[in-house]
Parts: structure tokens; C-alpha cells; sequence
């Protein structure tokens, strides 16, 4: 917790309930200085389901927010992001009926490949819901639950994303947001409904899911009861992580990001609702009214941690030059979408050092972001201006020295450093001010930060990595032998 002077404008609080973590800061809406601060871990399944007891997270929130001591319940209004796409569902009591389905779990692909032809292949889901839909989207995880455990689903009376579920626990109302509904897969970003054909064709009845706030509509008020906020503070429809971030960095359209933490992301403001065919980029909404094309792949921070720990080395203990390359596909992948892939190395010599090989980690990791840039940036953006780098992964030197060498960009770190969570704070101050959340963020100077300068693109590498991922397409199709 940090100790503060005295705000010059109220209280907001900003949640961030991602993958590995709650964390929550108490922001001073005038200034958006942190007041106070609180962090909280959450578990996730391993084996080949990825999975969180729903209950974690509040708890969780209940303990980030305990951190930051009084400063909470002072708050004026608060709103959650949170880690995209999970199947929260709920039961008649408003419990979850079973622990949540998370974005990284792959085991509805499947059911992903059997959606995207019966609606009539991939272009037709791209130009109706603006993506299409790989074994991350909702849609994919409710098939499979539909067909794997369809007791699950009739004791089902609620939908909701992570996000939704614990706003409804601080409001007692179901809602949600454009940004998050639109990774889902059934509502249609083209009309900015939820899509009853596409819900028909899982058997899911729109009556269980949550209404779709405007944004910076205030959608209820903290009830009363042991709750970490004081009764009647204000809470905003929050909204999914990486929209959330894409506030909290004051975006304008054409400012590449690239956020390095359980997941890594690429993505942009746009003004145009992108319908990309190929499936690499996710059309998502944003929570403001434009657009968040969007890549996303599975293996990022976690997947290199693992390879250093593996090889005993500190996560930094990276050395140059070497042969090796690593596709570090170890939870499947998505971007290239390979949900049955395993991690690969290729090019190992007698003398090739742990380090090089903890290099090649990091070098397989951010290939796929930067592969996928090109296509996330409208025609109009300016290739050349700074990548922000933000997420847990970017306070890394080795991180940010990868992406500098493979992006050949200059590359920006905010001095923001829970951007997500600043992102929802802003949108807290939107409420209360009725202003955009994205301009509040820019007065607050989030997105300030060093701008490291480029060095030269290593193309050779990039190159050898691209030969690799397709001289070992075959593999890569497949799980391991033994799964
Ligand atoms: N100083 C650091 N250097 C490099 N990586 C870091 C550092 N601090 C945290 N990380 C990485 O950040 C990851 C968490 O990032 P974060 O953005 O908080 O993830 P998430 O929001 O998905 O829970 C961890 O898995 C860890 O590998
Ligand atoms: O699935 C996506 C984006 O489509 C992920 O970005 C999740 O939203 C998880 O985020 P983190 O826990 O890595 O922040």
C-alpha cells in the first residue's frame, strides 16, 4: 500500500482481474496519482484445461482492495476490467454452476472448426461478429461445455465474462460492455446485437445473458451488505483487459501497442470495424464506440519464465548469436492458430549456451505479435511510430531489447505500469465526470514514458524463425505423443 497526500479530486478505484492476478488501485480522479494499491493471486488449473474458480477472483478483489486500506471505501465510483472471452456460468443461487473456462483454455477447438463451417466458413463470421471465432471465443467454450457436460449447461441460468461477474457482484445487475461482449462470438459487431442465430446454433438463450451498457453509462450502484466499497458508490460498466489498457493509455487511432503479460497482444484504436477472414485479427469493440483490432497469442511472458526455469537461469541470463530456434508453444497456440501445438526447438549445436537458448525463447515469443502488427494497423498508420510496450513482460530488459531488435521500431514504456487497471480507473473518473475516459487518461500522462531508440530489424532471425514454424507444420497440427 502507499501512503499519500491529500487528493485533489475524488476517488476512483480500478480493477484489473487478469489471468494470474487482482490487482486494484484507488486513483485521485483529478490527477490520476495513485493513491493506494493492492495485489491478489488467483489459481489456474493446469493439465490440458485452463480454469479459475470464479469465487477466487472476488475473493481476490476483497484482499487487493483490503491493501489499499481506507482510501477504498472513499472511493466515489469504481469499475472492473478483466481478462477476456472466460464461460462464467451461473446457476439459480447466482453461484458458479462450475469453475470458469478461461481464454487460454484450447479444448473447445473442435467445436471452434465445426461453428465456422456451419455458419458458412471463416469470411462470413469475420464480416458478422468481426472475428473468427478459435477455441479463446466464449461461443467455442459453451459448445463444449454444451457437449461435454450438458448437465453443466441445464443447470445453467446466467452467462457472464469475468468482468461481468464480479460487477454483478458490487451491483446485484447483469451487464456488460461492447468491448467485452464483442470477444464472445455470439454478438454481432456489425449491428452491435447479440446474434440469435449464432446463439441458437449452441441452444444458448439470449434471456441468460447480460445487458449491454453504454459506454459511460453508469450501470448500478454499490448495494449494500460486507462489501469492500462504501454503499452507493458508482460503478461503470467496465469492460475486457486489453480495451481496458487501450484507455488507460489515453489511445488514439494508429498507436501500436504491444502488452507482454499471461497473454501477448498486439492491437490499435481504429474508427473502422475490422473483418479479418484470416482469423488472425479479432475485431473487437472497443469501450468507447470505435474499434480494437486485435492479435492475441497464448504463450508470452509464462511460456519464456518456463524455459528460463527449465534451463536455471534468471529470466535476463539471455545471450546473443546461436542457431537455435524456439517456437515456445507450450500451451498450443493462436496466433499462428495451432491449439494442439507443442513448443519446438530447432538448430541446437554443441555450442549453443543456455542463454542463447533462453534468447531463442524470447525471440519465438515475440515473432508472433510482431507477424501479426502489419495486420492489426489500418493502411493509415504510421509504421514508424513508437511501439508502446506495456504489461508485466515490459519492465524487462530482455523483453524490451527483443522487441526493439525484432520490430526494428523505437519502442515507448509508459511510466504507467497497471495500465489495465488505470484504464478502469478512468473510466470510474468518466462517470462521475461524464467525459471520455481515454481524454481523462491523457491528462493523467499515463502513456509517458521513455522512447528507446530502434536498432536494426534482424531480419536473418525473423526469417529463420518464419522457415521453422513452416518446415514444422506438421508437428505443430498435433498434440505431443503421450496426450
Ligand atoms: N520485472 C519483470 N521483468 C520481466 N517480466 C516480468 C517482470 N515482472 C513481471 N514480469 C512478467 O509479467 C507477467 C505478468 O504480467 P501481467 O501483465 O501482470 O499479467 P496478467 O495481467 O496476465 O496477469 C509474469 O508472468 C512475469 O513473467
Ligand atoms: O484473450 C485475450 C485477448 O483476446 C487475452 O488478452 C486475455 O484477455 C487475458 O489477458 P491477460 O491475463 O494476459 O492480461
Amino acid at each position: 500500500m502507499s501512503s499519500s497526500p491529500a487528493a485533489q479530486g475524488p476517488l476512483v478505484v480500478g480493477v484489473d482481474t487478469s489471468t494470474q492476478s487482482t490487482k486494484a488501485l484507488v486513483v485521485d480522479a483529478a490527477t490520476g496519482r495513485v493513491v493506494a494499491s493492492g495485489q491478489a493471486p488467483h489459481r489456474v488449473s493446469t493439465g490440458d484445461a485452463r480454469e479459475s474458480d470464479p469465487q477466487e477472483w472476488w475473493d481476490a478483489l476483497c484482499a487487493a482492495l483490503r491493501q489499499c486500506g481506507t482510501a477504498a471505501r472513499e472511493a466515489s465510483a469504481v469499475s472492473v476490467a478483466g481478462q477476456q472471452h472466460g464461460l462464467v456460468a451461473l446457476g439459480a443461487d447466482g453461484t458458479p454452476v462450475r469453475p470458469a473456462l478461461l481464454w487460454n483454455d484450447v479444448r473447445s477447438a473442435a467445436q471452434a472448426r465445426e461453428l465456422v463451417e456451419r455458419l458458412g466458413g471463416p469470411k462470413a463470421w469475420a464480416e458478422r461478429v468481426g472475428s473468427v471465432p478459435g477455441p479463446s471465443f466464449t461461443v467455442t467454450k459453451w459448445a463444449w461445455l454444451a457437449e461435454h457436460e450438458p448437465a453443466a449447461v441445464r443447470a445453467t441460468r446466467a452467462v457472464r465474462l469475468p468482468h461481468d461477474y464480479l460487477t454483478e457482484r458490487l451491483t446485484g445487475c447483469g451487464t456488460t460492455d461492447r468491448g467485452d461482449v464483442s470477444g464472445t462470438g455470439w454478438w454481432a459487431s456489425a449491428s452491435e446485437t447479440y446474434d440469435e442465430e449464432i446463439l441458437g446454433m449452441v441452444g444458448l438463450d439470449p434471456a441468460l445473458l447480460p445487458r449491454v451498457a453504454r459506454p459511460g453509462e453508469v450501470v448500478g450502484t454499490v448495494r449494500g451488505g460486507d462489501l469492500p466499497f462504501s454503499q452507493g458508490t458508482l460503478v461503470a460498466p467496465g469492460t475486457g483487459d486489453n480495451a481496458a489498457a487501450a484507455l488507460g493509455l489515453g489511445l488514439l487511432p494508429g498507436t501500436p501497442v504491444l502488452s507482454l503479460g499471461t497473454s501477448g497482444t498486439v492491437y490499435a484504436v481504429s474508427e473502422h470495424r475490422s473483418t479479418d477472414a484470416t482469423g488472425t485479427v479479432a475485431g473487437f469493440a472497443d469501450a468507447r464506440g470505435a474499434w480494437l483490432p486485435l492479435a492475441c497469442t497464448l504463450n508470452c511472458t509464462m511460456a519464456v519464465d518456463k524455459v528460463a526455469a527449465l534451463l536455471s537461469l534468471d529470466r535476463e541470463a539471455v545471450e546473443p548469436g546461436g542457431t537455435a530456434t524456439l517456437l515456445p508453444y507450450l500451451d498450443g497456440e493462436r496466433t499462428p492458430n495451432l491449439p494442439h501445438a507443442s513448443g519446438i526447438l530447432h538448430g541446437l549445436r554443441h555450442d549453443t549456451t543456455p542463454g542463447q537458448l533462453l534468447q531463442s525463447a524470447y525471440d519465438g515469443a515475440v515473432h508472433s505479435l510482431l507477424d501479426a502488427l502489419d495486420q492489426v494497423l489500418d493502411a493509415d498508420a504510421d509504421r514508424s511510430s513508437p511501439l508502446l510496450l506495456i504489461g508485466g513482460g515490459s519492465r524487462g530488459a530482455a523483453w524490451q531489447h527483443t522487441v526493439r531488435r525484432l520490430s526494428g521500431r523505437p519502442v515507448q514504456v509508459p511510466e504507467g505500469k497497471e495500465l489495465v487497471a488505470l484504464g478502469a480507473a478512468a473510466q470510474a473518473a468518466g462517470v462521475l465526470t461524464g467525459e471520455d475516459p481515454a481524454a481523462i487518461a491523457r491528462l493523467w500522462g499515463t502513456a509517458e514514458g521513455p522512447v528507446l531508440d530502434p536498432v536494426e530489424r534482424d531480419e536473418a532471425k525473423l526469417a529463420r524463425i518464419s522457415e521453422v514454424l513452416s518446415d514444422a507444420a506438421p508437428l505443430l497440427v498435433r498434440a505431443p505423443h503421450g496426450e
